[in-house]
This record gives C-alpha cells, sequence and structure tokens, in this order.
C-alpha cells in the first residue's frame, strides 16, 4: 500500500492524487482492454465502447441487446428470455435460505422507515386578495432501475432502489440484472417482488441502460434510470441523460476513512477492504495525522487481504487506488477528504462529531468506531445508492424525491392580477415581448 507523507511531497502533490480522473478518462487494464479488442475486433476506451453499444441498442433495439449480452456476458437469448418469469420466481422461493430471507426484510423494514421521514409533501399557501401559490410533488410514471451483478449479487441494491421508489409512489418500477449463466440470484428476485417491482429483465451493461432510456420492441422507455454499477453502466447512464434523467453517476465503489491516533489499525484496514473487494476500479484511502498508524494500517490490510476470497479483486483495486496519506494535522485532513469527494466518508476519531462540521463533500458520513460502512450498505436505513469519481462535489444520496418531480401552482384571481400588472406589462416590454404583455393588458382592461 502506498503511503505519501504531506510533508514531504506537498500540499498540491497530495491534492493532484486526489482528484480524480472524470469516468470517460478512467482507463481500463490491459487486461480487460486485450479482451474487448478480441471481442469487439478494435481497441476501444470504455468510453468508445459504451458509446458504440448505446447508439446500436437505440438504432436495433432487442437485436442489439441480444448481441452485446451474447459477446459481453455470454449468454444466449430470443426476446422473449429477457424477461424472468412465475417458474423463475417460484424457484428462487424454494431455494431461499429463510434466515436470509428474514435479514432482507429487516433491511427493507429499515430503509422503509427511514424513507418514508424523507417524503416530501404538495402545498400550498394563500397570498394577496385571494392568490395561491404552491407546488405540487408528483411521482415518476414509470423507472427503470439497475441493480448491478457481474461478480457479485447484490439483493441489498435492489432494496435501496426499489423501496424509495414505492415509497415515492412511482407508477411502475422495472429493473435489469446482469444474467450469470441466464439465471438470477434468487435473493434479487425475493427483494424486487417484496419492493414491488412488476417486471426485471437478465439484461445487464450498458446495453441494459440503453434499453431502458430508448426501449426496444419488448422493453419500454422508462422516465428515469437509477442505480449503481460499474464504469460500463455508470458510462452509459451518462451516455443517455438527456434523453431519460438519470439519479447520478453511482460507480466503482470508494472509501475514505480520516483517522486519527485513536483508530484501531484493524478496524481501519477492514474498512478500506470492504470497499476494494466491490471492483478493480473500487478506491480506499486513509488520511491520518499520524505516521504510526498509517504503517499499521498498511500493514493490516495487506495481512487481512490475503485471506479474502475476493483478494484478486480487493488486490487490484489497493494496487490501482489504494492510498494512506499521513497530512500535517487534521484540519488539512479535512481539507484532503474534500478534495476527493468519496461516497463513503469514515471518521474514525476520538471525537467524530467535532469534525462532522467540516464534511462538504462525501456521498455518507459514518461517524465513530461502531459505525463501519458496511453497516450502512445493508442495514442502518439511509440509502447507499451514492455519488462516486469525485461526484459528491454536486450530487446527493439516492433518496424519495429521486424518484418525484415538483410542479408549480399558480392561481391569480382578477384584482390580485390587477395590483401587479403594471409591473408584468413592464418587465414583458422591457424584453422586448409585446405578447406577454399583451396577455395581461387584456385582463386588466376586463375590470
Ligand atoms: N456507487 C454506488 O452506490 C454503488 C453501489 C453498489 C455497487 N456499486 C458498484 O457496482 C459495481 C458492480 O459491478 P459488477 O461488474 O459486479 O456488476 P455490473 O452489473 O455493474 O456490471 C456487469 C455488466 O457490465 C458489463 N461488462 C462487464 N465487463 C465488460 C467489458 N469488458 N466490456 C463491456 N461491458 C462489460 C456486462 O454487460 C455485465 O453484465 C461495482 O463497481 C461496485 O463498486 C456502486
Ligand atoms: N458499498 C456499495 C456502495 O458503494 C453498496 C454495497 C452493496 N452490497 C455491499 N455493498
Ligand atoms: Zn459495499
Amino acid at each position: 500500500m502506498k503511503i505519501v507523507k504531506a510533508s514531504e511531497v506537498g500540499e498540491y502533490a497530495i491534492e493532484k492524487m486526489l482528484t480524480k480522473a472524470s469516468f470517460d478518462e478512467v482507463e481500463l487494464s490491459p487486461k480487460i482492454r486485450e479482451a474487448n479488442k478480441k471481442t469487439f475486433g478494435r481497441d476501444m476506451t470504455a468510453a468508445e465502447l459504451v458509446r458504440q453499444i448505446v447508439g446500436d441498442v437505440r438504432r436495433e433495439g432487442d437485436a442489439a441487446v441480444i448481441r452485446y449480452t451474447h459477446l459481453i456476458d455470454r449468454v444466449d437469448y430470443k426476446p422473449e428470455d429477457f424477461l424472468v418469469t412465475e417458474a423463475e420466481y417460484e424457484a428462487a422461493e424454494k431455494a431461499a435460505d429463510p434466515a436470509v430471507v428474514e435479514s432482507l426484510r429487516k433491511a427493507a423494514e429499515n430503509v422503509r422507515r427511514y424513507h418514508q421521514e424523507q417524503k416530501p409533501n404538495s402545498w400550498m399557501t394563500y397570498r394577496e386578495k385571494g392568490s395561491i401559490l404552491g407546488q405540487s410533488i408528483i411521482p415518476l410514471d414509470r423507472v427503470g432501475i439497475y441493480v448491478p451483478g457481474g461478480t457479485a449479487a447484490y439483493p441489498s441494491s435492489v432494496i435501496m432502489n426499489a423501496v424509495p421508489a414505492s415509497v415515492a409512489g412511482v407508477g411502475e418500477i422495472i429493473m435489469m440484472v446482469p444474467p450469470k449463466n441466464g439465471k438470477i440470484n434468487p435473493y434479487v428476485l425475493i427483494a424486487a417482488r417484496a419492493a414491488g417491482v412488476k417486471k426485471i429483465y437478465k439484461i445487464g451493461g450498458a446495453q441494459a441502460i440503453a434499453a431502458m432510456a430508448f426501449g426496444t420492441e419488448t422493453i419500454p422507455r422508462v422516465d428515469k434510470i437509477t442505480g449503481p454499477g460499474n464504469i460500463f453502466v455508470t458510462l452509459a447512464k451518462k451516455e443517455v441523460y438527456g434523453h431519460v434523467d438519470i439519479d447520478m453517476l453511482a460507480g466503482p465503489s470508494e472509501i475514505l476513512i480520516v483517522a486519527d491516533k485513536t483508530a484501531d489499525p484493524v478496524y481501519t484496514a477492514a474498512d478500506m477492504l470492504s470497499q476494494a473487494e466491490h471492483d478493480p476500479l473500487a478506491s480506499s484511502i486513509v488520511i491520518t495525522d499520524d505516521a504510526e498508524l498509517a504503517e499499521k494500517v498498511a500493514k493490516e490490510a495487506e495481512k487481512q487481504l490475503a485471506a479474502l476470497p475476493r483478494r484478486e479483486i480487493a488486490q487490484a483495486s489497493i494496487d490501482r487506488n489504494g492510498l494512506i496519506v499521513v497530512a500535517d494535522d487534521m484540519m488539512q485532513a479535512m481539507r484532503f477528504a474534500n478534495v476527493s469527494a468519496p461516497e463513503h466518508m469514515e471518521l474514525l476519531t476520538a471525537q467524530p462529531f467535532q469534525l462532522l462540521p467540516y464534511v462538504r463533500h462525501a456521498g455518507a458520513v459514518f461517524l465513530g468506531a461502531y459505525s463501519p460502512e458496511p453497516l450502512g450498505d445493508y442495514f442502518a436505513g439511509p440509502n447507499h445508492v451514492l455519488p462516486t469519481g469525485g461526484t459528491a462535489r454536486y450530487y446527493s444520496v439516492l433518496n424519495v424525491e429521486t424518484f418525484m418531480k415538483r410542479t408549480s401552482i399558480i392561481s391569480y384571481t382578477q384584482p390580485a392580477l390587477s395590483d401587479v400588472s403594471e409591473d408584468i406589462i413592464r418587465l414583458a416590454e422591457t424584453e422586448g415581448l409585446q405578447a406577454h404583455a399583451n396577455a395581461i393588458r387584456i385582463r386588466r382592461e376586463q375590470k
């Protein structure tokens, strides 16, 4: 694990290390790039490949979905195979361990409770002479949620997307999840059905995002796409944005831990690896003012990593994006943390609430030794779909409002309009928009 000291390399160098490349610039590993070259016949960046997939699905519909699912996910389909059938649900229920189903139920309940508290209400207010202003909050008609499933199955992500959508009152929720040998993890299906997802398509990657954005012969076009995914999924969401809304760019997972000398190196290393094991492109960073802790965490991470079933992924992630920064003091540590704008920020310090006011950019903050990141991934209630790649500078965590939109309400009486008509006419004429002025003037003259 790389350890760098601000006192040696300077603040600017550290900030550069912590500033993430944009998703389009993320480089694939030589291994993946070589494999893709074989599959697609030419060397492409991830962004170029995704653009091609999205364009093809838009033009060709189901045929392109079938082609890319064959080429990338190695599954051969006819369009009628996309949708999960009743028999597949029944098989999932039979195969499921009741203890896991019960834990999922509890997790979903916590997520529902938390999100119910977020639900905004429509409102109206009375103003002068009987006029009324307000705001209607309207759930979206149809959303498409993406549940990742390339190297791990994510029933927890089903809950994190579908439960807030259902709390918001979305008309129809459809879901895409990549097939593993043509099959979907049983808990993903069970969690989806429990949360009210009506249609589940066994399609993954950029082709799934494009199919939901543009619609195909068999897949309905949605109004908004939400959910996390790897670099291909995230780039595809970026590519289709504007044709359809998206929640955010929720790509490969990230953790940044701000730790002082009181942090336990064993906990700190474990929390780093919890995100490293998601993806070779995941990122795990520790920032501390204690050089001794830095050394201990690096050693401990090496030890714990060797015992992980997903060590190949975690090692690749640590080699690429693992970093321990020794800051001059805790205030500098917080400045560095905000430059990184991580998906998850842990404050493993003696007084974490004292640092909270200094957190400017983070998808979620975890305070203290007993709030490890996986608590939020699975169970506490707040959402685990969070902005990555530095986009926590401007994006928020997925929430109930992600699935709703706001419409303004304006109702004036004739006396109320007459009172303000001079101002409106003046402003319209200043903009040279006579028809606007006329629409006001004729109503005033009716008086
Ligand atoms: N930010 C968040 O909120 C959040 C939450 C949960 C998970 N995640 C992230 O989700 C991701 C899950 O990744 P995953 O890969 O397991 O599942 P995934 O479903 O995101 O991606 C799998 C799909 O990617 C496509 N793909 C894979 N390799 C490809 C290639 N070489 N070329 C073109 N397309 C390819 C395939 O179509 C495959 O179906 C991880 O990066 C994890 O960190 C993020
Ligand atoms: N840490 C992920 C968000 O980056 C969410 C997750 C789901 N399951 C486990 N982890
Ligand atoms: Zn996780």
